[in-house]
C-alpha cells in the first residue's frame, strides 16, 4: 500500500475521472445484482400464474439492465484510459529527465537494462493497476458487500453458510500476498538483467560475430532466461494456488446452500424464486471473490513497479554547491591574475564504489595550465588520465582539493556553467541517432534554464533525435560556425560527401560512420561552441597518420585561443602541447617541454620511444625525430 500510495501526485490530476470511473463500475456491478430480484418477482409472479404479458415485460426489463451494465462498463473504460495513458507518459517524462541528470557515478552503477526495464515494463504494470485492480478491488469489495446484505435480507442461516469461506480466504490470500511479492519483485529485476544482456548482444553484434562467441552469448542470454522463466513458474504457481482454494473453497459451500436450499423449499420455509435469487446472487458474487486473486496479484506487481521507479526518482544527485550562485562574468579581474587558466590544487579522487583501502586514483595532484596554453597529459594506461580529465566538467567530482576555471572553483559554479565553459571531446566518440548537423550543433550550449540550477546536464544538451539549442551562438552565425567546426574536425568532405551533407542521420550511435570519421565529428562538437576550456582524451587516436597530421593542423588555430588539456598517448599528439605532464599512478611527477622531459624523464622517454616501437612507428615517433613543440 505504502508503495502504491506514492503514486497520488500522479494520479491527483486525474482523480474526478477515476473517482467517476470507480462509482460507473460499482453502478455496473450492482446491475448483475439487481438481476437476481427481477428474476424472483420473475418466478414467483407471472411464471408461477403463468402470464405470458407479464414474462415479456419481465424478460425486456432483464434484458434492458443487462444493456445499461455493458453500457456502463463501456463508459468506465472510456473515462480511464486517456488519462492513465497521460499518467504513464507523465511519470515515464519525469524518470527520464531524473535519469538525465544523474551523475556519472550513478550510471556507472546501474545497468542500462535495469532502467530500461523501469521506464517501459514497470511503468505499463502501474497504468494496468491503476486502469483495473485499483478499480476492481473497491468495485468488488462494494459488490460483495451490497450482495452480502441483499443475501442476508433474503435468507440469514444460508447467507452465513455461503458466507462461512470469508475469513479463511482472507487468511489464505494474505499468505499469499507475503510469498508472491518476493517472487513479483525478483522477477521484474530479472526482467532488468535480461535487457541489459539483449542490449549488449545488439550494440556489440559486431565483436559478438567478430569473435564468433553468438553460441557463448546466447548461452548467456539462456541460462538468465530461464531463470525468469524458473521465477515466473513459481510465481504462477502461486497464483495458481490461490485460485484453487478461491475456486473450490466457495463452491463446496454453495453445493451445501443448494441442498439446505431444497430442503427448506420441501419444507415449505421458502419459495423457489427466493431459492433462485439466493443461488442467482450468490452466482453474481463467483466473479468478485474469484477476481481477488489475480487483482491481488496484479496489485502486488504493481507494488513491486513502484516500488523499483521510485528507487531511481529517490536517488538524489549530489547537491550542486554552485546551483543558484550568480557565475562570474568571463574576463572578471580574477581570470586575469595568476590564478587564470585551469588548475588544480591537491586534487584527490577516488571512486564512490571503491573499496576504503584502496589508494586513490589521483593523489594530490597539483597543475596549472595557463590560459591559452595547452598542456598535454602523458602516462602509462590506467594511470588516472581519463579520470582527471573527467573532473574539469564536474563529471565526476573531487574527493578533496579544488579546481578552479580562471580563479573561480568549479565547485561554487552551477554545473550548467562549468560545462558552458569547458567542451570535452572523449576517445570513444559518442554520437546520437540525429543528423550530423544536430550531432555536432550539440556542443553549442543554450544559456542555462531558469530553475534548473541542480541538474547535473547542460541545460542545451538535446535529447537524441531533437534539434539542439544553441544559445551561446546568434542563430545567424551557426552555419558559419558550424562550417568552421567540420574544417577544423577536417570533417567536411566527407560529410558533403553524405547523401544528405550535413542532414544526414548517422544511424543510432554513429554507427553508419567510421571509427575515425565519428571521431572527428567528436572534435567538431567539442570546438564548436569555441570554448574558453578544452578537454580532450585522445581524441586523434582512430585517425590515420595523414588525417591526423591535417586536424592537428587545423587544432593548432584553436587550440591557440583556448586553455586546453589534451591527453596524448602519441608524440605526434604532444606536438599540440606547449607543455607536457606526465601522470604516473595519479600523481603528476613532472611538468615541462617535450625537449625538456626527454631530457629529464626516463619514463616519459620509455612512454614516448617504447609505444612507437611496439606500434612499429619507430620513424614518426623516434625520440630524436619527434620535433619539439
Ligand atoms: N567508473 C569507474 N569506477 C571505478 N574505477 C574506475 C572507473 N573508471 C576508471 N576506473 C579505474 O581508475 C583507474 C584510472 O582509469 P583511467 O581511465 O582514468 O586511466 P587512463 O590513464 O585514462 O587509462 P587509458 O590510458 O587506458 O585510457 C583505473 O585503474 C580504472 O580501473
Amino acid at each position: 500500500m505504502r508503495s502504491l500510495l506514492r503514486l497520488w501526485p500522479y494520479v491527483r490530476p486525474v482523480r474526478s475521472r477515476l473517482f467517476t470511473a470507480v462509482v460507473v463500475a460499482v453502478l455496473a456491478s450492482s446491475m448483475a445484482l439487481v438481476m437476481p430480484i427481477i428474476l424472483r418477482e420473475l418466478v414467483d409472479g407471472p411464471v408461477a400464474d403463468r402470464d405470458p404479458g407479464g414474462v415479456l415485460l419481465g424478460g425486456l426489463i432483464l434484458l434492458f439492465v443487462g444493456v445499461v451494465e455493458a453500457l456502463l462498463f463501456g463508459l468506465r473504460r472510456w473515462l480511464v484510459a486517456r488519462p492513465l495513458a497521460q499518467v504513464e507518459a507523465d511519470m515515464r517524462a519525469d524518470l527520464y529527465r531524473h535519469v538525465q541528470r544523474l551523475p556519472v557515478s550513478f550510471h556507472d552503477r546501474w545497468s542500462s537494462g535495469q532502467l530500461l526495464s523501469r521506464a517501459t515494463g514497470d511503468l505499463q504494470q502501474l497504468r494496468l493497476f491503476l486502469a483495473f485492480p485499483l478499480t476492481f478491488l473497491v468495485v468488488n469489495t462494494t459488490t460483495i458487500v451490497i450482495g452480502a446484505a441483499l443475501l442476508l435480507s433474503l435468507h440469514p442461516p444460508l447467507a452465513l453458510v455461503v458466507l462461512a469461506p470469508v475469513l479463511p480466504l482472507i487468511v489464505v490470500c494474505t499468505v499469499f500476498e507475503r510469498y508472491y511479492s518476493v517472487a513479483a519483485r525478483r522477477a521484474r529485476d530479472q526482467i532488468g538483467d535480461l535487457t541489459t544482456v539483449v542490449e549488449e548482444s545488439i550494440l556489440g553484434i559486431r565483436i559478438i560475430k567478430g569473435f564468433g562467441r553468438h553460441r557463448s552469448q546466447a548461452a548467456a542470454f539462456r541460462e538468465l532466461a530461464e531463470r525468469l522463466r524458473d521465477t515466473e513458474v513459481r510465481k504462477a504457481r502461486l497464483l495458481g494456488l490461490l485460485m484453487a482454494v478461491i475456486f473450490s473453497v466457495p463452491e463446496l459451500f454453495m453445493g451445501a446452500v443448494v441442498v439446505l436450499g431444497v430442503l427448506q423449499i420441501a419444507s415449505g420455509a421458502i419459495t423457489v424464486g427466493t431459492l433462485l435469487a439466493f443461488v442467482t446472487i450468490a452466482l453474481a458474487l463467483r466473479w468478485p471473490v474469484e477476481s481477488f486473486g489475480f487483482l491481488l496479484a496484479m496489485s502486488n506487481e504493481a507494488a513491486t513497479a513502484a516500488d523499483r521507479y521510485f528507487e531511481v526518482r529517490d536517488t538524489r544527485g549530489p547537491v550542486d554547491p554552485g546551483a543558484g550562485t550568480a557565475a562570474p562574468v568571463d574576463g572578471a579581474p580574477a581570470s586575469r591574475g595568476r590564478d587564470a587558466g585551469l588548475r588544480f590544487e591537491k586534487v584527490v579522487f577516488r571512486y564512490p564504489d571503491a573499496p576504503a583501502d584502496t589508494p586513490p586514483v589521483l593523489d594530490g595532484i597539483d597543475l596549472h595550465v595557463r590560459p591559452g596554453e595547452t598542456m598535454a597529459l602523458v602516462g602509462a594506461t590506467g594511470c588516472g588520465k581519463t579520470t582527471l580529465t573527467a573532473l574539469v566538467p564536474r563529471l565526476h567530482e573531487p574527493t578533496s582539493g579544488r579546481i578552479t576555471l580562471d580563479g573561480t572553483d568549479i565547485m561554487t559554479l552551477p554545473r550548467t556553467e562549468v560545462r558552458r565553459r569547458v567542451a570535452m571531446a572523449f576517445e570513444e566518440p559518442t554520437l546520437f541517432s540525429a543528423t550530423v548537423r544536430e550531432n555536432v550543433l550539440m556542443g553549442a550550449h543554450a544559456a542555462p534554464e531558469a530553475g534548473d540550477p541542480g541538474s547535473d546536464e547542460p541545460a542545451g544538451t538535446p535529447a537524441a533525435g531533437s534539434i539542439p539549442a544553441a544559445g551561446s551562438i546568434p542563430a545567424a552565425g551557426l552555419e558559419a560556425e558550424l562550417e568552421r567546426a567540420l574544417r577544423i574536425g577536417q570533417a567536411r568532405d566527407f560529410v558533403t560527401a553524405l547523401p544528405r551533407g550535413a542532414e544526414t542521420e548517422v544511424g543510432e550511435q554513429g554507427m553508419s560512420l567510421s571509427g575515425g570519421q565519428r571521431q572527428r565529428l567528436a572534435l567538431a562538437r567539442a570546438v564548436v561552441g569555441r570554448p574558453r576550456f578544452l578537454v580532450l582524451d585522445d581524441p586523434l587516436s582512430a585517425l590515420d597518420v595523414h588525417t591526423e597530421a591535417r586536424v592537428e593542423a587545423a587544432l593548432r588555430e584553436v587550440l591557440s585561443g583556448t586553455t586546453a588539456l589534451v591527453v596524448a598517448h602519441r608524440p605526434s599528439t604532444v606536438q599540440l602541447a606547449d607543455r607536457v605532464a606526465l601522470m604516473e599512478e595519479g600523481r603528476i611527477t613532472a611538468v615541462g617541454t617535450h625537449t625538456e622531459l626527454l631530457a629529464s624523464s626516463a619514463e616519459y622517454r620509455r612512454l614516448m620511444t617504447g609505444r612507437a616501437e611496439t606500434a612499429g612507428t619507430s620513424a614518426r615517433s623516434d625520440s630524436e625525430e619527434v620535433p619539439a613543440p
